[in-house]
């Protein structure tokens, strides 16, 4: 098993999940830096939600390990042994809120389930801190999800994931279903979350602009492992058929070229001193 190493917050080796016969991951290893955000991609089915479920004990593995803020989570015994669930947040794909709760609520819950013995008072304030930290308006607090916009819907999932002030923040294709500018502006977000709060992100996605425009670091999913991590230039040095069809083909050069013309060359895609790992 991997050392605890506060530099590494997550730590995957040889992990193996499959579904009946059907393999999805074979021996996936991957190694997520303090305070990056890391993006992971792949094709469809290629297994990035459920890796992301194996790192939050969701799913538990066939075999190898995971390792989280220094704790075992592939030997906990079960969801209640996982200590450290207060320690990050998720954002699943479409938010997953409570639909019969405010968004106010929906922030209070993981409060009352870690902090029972808050006082109503604070806990309300602490989710209408929440709420605005994630760019909603003040009377967003009091509204339904289904009286809320795609977006806004987010953003609620988000300041949900934000309640505890974890240290690790788990997005599950943040900007799916979002417009351009909508989407941009949950990417800067992220970012500004990142940098304020000192967060380390993993971020699956299937969104080039996001990955160019906040991702310090890309993982590659195929074939059940981690092809490839490193930045985008890194990645783009491999010839890997995958790859290069992924960040070279036109939704790839588009996205190159809108970050090119943003005047952000020595953004995170350009200035790494680190080498890549395959
Ligand atoms: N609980 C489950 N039972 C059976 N098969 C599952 C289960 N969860 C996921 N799978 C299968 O595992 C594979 C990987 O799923 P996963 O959702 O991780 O893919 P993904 O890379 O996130 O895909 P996408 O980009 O389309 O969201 C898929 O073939 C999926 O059908």
């Amino acid at each position: 098993m991997a050392e605890a190493d506060p530099e590494f917050p997550i730590q995957v080796e040889g992990v193996v999940n499959r579904f009946g016969e059907h393999v999805i991951h074979d021996g996936l290893d991957l190694t997520v830096r303090r305070g990056e955000i890391l993006g992971v991609v792949g094709g469809s089915g290629t297994g990035k939600s459920v890796l992301m479920r194996s790192i939050i004990g969701l799913q538990i593995p066939e075999a190898g390990s995971i390792t989280v803020l220094g704790r075992s989570i592939t030997s906990a015994q079960d969801d209640a042994d996982i200590d450290i669930r207060s320690r990050w947040g998720v954002l699943f794909q479409g938010g997953a809120l409570f639909s019969t709760l405010t968004v106010g609520e929906n922030v209070e819950v993981p409060l009352k389930e870690f902090y029972p013995d808050i006082a109503d008072e604070l806990r309300h304030e602490i989710a209408r801190y929440k709420v605005m930290l994630s760019g909603l308006p003040d009377e967003a607090v009091a509204k339904y999800p289904s009286e809320l916009s795609g977006g806004m819907r987010k953003r609620a999932g988000l300041a949900r994931a934000l309640a505890l002030d974890p240290e690790l923040l788990f997005l599950d294709e943040p900007t799916a279903g979002l417009d351009p500018i909508g989407a941009a502006a949950f990417d800067r977000l992220t970012k500004e979350l990142q940098d304020t709060l000192g967060l380390t992100v993993f971020l699956i996605t299937h969104d080039l602009d996001t990955l160019y425009e906040i991702c310090d670091r890309v993982a590659v999913l195929a074939d059940g492992k981690v092809i490839a991590i490193g930045t985008i230039p890194e990645l783009l040095a491999t010839d890997h058929p995958w790859i290069q069809e992924y960040f070279n083909g036109p939704r790839g050069r588009a996205a190159r070229d809108s970050q090119e013309r943003a005047g952000a060359g020595s953004g995170p895609t350009g200035d790494s001193q680190q080498g890549m790992e395959t």
